[in-house]
Formats: structure tokens, C-alpha cells, sequence
């Protein structure tokens, strides 16, 4: 398993770093749980580690636009992402979420083919009404995306495993693996929950609140990467 954690700024990205981050996911939670951050963040945080691991950045937590969704894809690969992940909130259907992720996909493979499209659904679907994420093994597959995950669309508390359990996480990470792609689970993920994501075996976890000591409001601590990265 890979380990992917959310810095919002440099200072956060470099603890994130040092304590062993596989990922360093640039992202803006005062816009949403996948909310965007600047582009000179973006920028500042890759040279702050110095292309020392790679870079995700998120783009938002989507509504049904696909132009303003490619061009905001584009931009974070600019920026210098090499990981563009996109939320798929307010997108409802298998038509919707094919034509906005086809379209992403197309946006930063035309910039730069080595980049990497990340398509997230929220396993909180039912109460945010957007797509189920099951959907989307099959939808990312056909866009061309190259990771399909899970996050929690509301960041109330309530863990992604609050909703899925470990049987419909274990189905979800093997539909991913069958079509071909790298799957992701994240949201409000706990030292506590480890044994069962080394059960489920999904190829990265996604985290902030756990490394910021339970408070993702607050900051991220070396120390708590370096033991999750022990732990893992
Ligand atoms: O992509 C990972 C998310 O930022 C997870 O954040 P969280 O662990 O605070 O839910």
C-alpha cells in the first residue's frame, strides 16, 4: 500500500515528506473535502520537496461540469501535479461522470501523457445524492483514468468504513484491480482501521486528520507519518 497524505501548504507537505509519504496531495479543505488549492501552492510544494516524491493536487469536489472540471485538470498539471484527482459530487448518472472524466482524462493526457487522472467517489454517496461509487470502476476504466477511489464527501467525523464495510471495500478495490487500475481509500481513516486496510489491500490510503493527531483542522506531524509509514 502506498501512502498518500494531504498537505495544504508547503510547511504541511515537507512534514509529510520527511515522515515518509509515498504521495503528497496538495489540497484546500476550506473549499470542500477534495477542495482545490492555488496554483502557485501547487508550484510551491513540489519545489519544496524537490521532486522528491510525486504530486497530487485535487481540484474540487465536482458539479456537472465538464469544460470547467478539464480546464481546472490542466491547470493543476501545470502547476506541476502529477497526480490530477477530481471529485464527483453533484454528478449523478454514468452518462455525467463518463463525460467528465473523458474529458479530464483528455486534458492532462494532451498536456503530458505520464500524468495520472485520479476519479474520485465519495462512499457517503447516498447522503451528498451523487453517483455510487461502484459505478466507477467500469466508468474510469473506459475514460482512461488510471485510479478510482473513495473519500468522504461530508468531513463531519464519520469514517468512510461507516459506510462501506469491509466486504463492500474489499468488492470495490477488486473491481478496480480487474479493470486495469490503481484503486485509493480514504476518509477520516484511523491507526485503528489498519488491520482491516492490510485485509483489503487497496494500493494507496489517503489521509490528513490521522497524521494531524485526529483533527484535520490542525496540522500534519512528521512523527504521526513516520508511525503510520511504521505501521503500514
Ligand atoms: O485524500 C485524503 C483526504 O484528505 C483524507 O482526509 P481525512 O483523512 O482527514 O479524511
Amino acid at each position: 500500500m502506498k501512502l498518500l497524505i494531504s498537505p495544504i501548504n508547503p510547511e504541511e507537505a515537507i512534514a509529510a515528506y520527511e515522515g515518509g509519504a509515498d504521495i503528497v496531495d496538495v489540497k484546500n479543505p476550506k473549499e470542500g473535502s477534495l477542495g482545490a488549492n492555488f496554483p502557485w501552492i501547487i508550484s510551491s510544494v513540489k519545489e519544496s520537496i524537490n521532486a522528491g516524491k510525486p504530486i497530487s493536487a485535487t481540484i474540487g469536489d465536482f458539479n456537472f461540469k465538464p469544460g470547467t472540471a478539464s480546464l481546472a485538470a490542466l491547470g493543476a498539471a501545470v502547476a506541476g501535479a502529477d497526480y490530477i484527482k477530481v471529485g464527483l459530487y453533484d454528478v449523478q448518472t454514468e452518462e455525467q461522470a463518463l463525460e467528465m472524466l473523458t474529458n479530464i482524462t483528455k486534458a492532462v493526457k494532451n498536456y503530458d501523457s505520464s500524468k495520472k487522472v485520479v476519479a474520485s467517489g465519495y462512499s457517503d454517496y447516498e447522503r451528498i445524492n451523487s453517483i455510487n461509487p461502484h459505478l466507477l470502476p467500469a466508468i474510469g476504466a473506459k475514460a482512461g483514468v488510471d485510479v478510482v477511489m473513495v473519500d468522504t464527501g461530508i468531513k463531519d467525523g464519520r469514517s468512510t468504513f461507516e459506510f462501506m464495510d469491509e466486504e463492500e471495500l474489499t468488492k470495490f478495490t477488486s473491481a478496480i484491480r480487474a479493470v486495469g487500475l490503481e484503486s485509493a481509500l480514504a476518509g477520516t481513516l484511523k491507526f485503528e482501521d489498519l488491520p482491516m486496510l492490510k485485509r483489503i489491500q487497496p494500493d494507496i490510503i489517503g489521509v490528513r486528520g490521522m497524521v494531524c493527531g485526529g483533527d484535520r483542522t490542525s496540522c500534519i506531524k512528521a512523527e504521526l507519518v513516520e508511525k503510520l509509514r511504521n505501521e503500514m
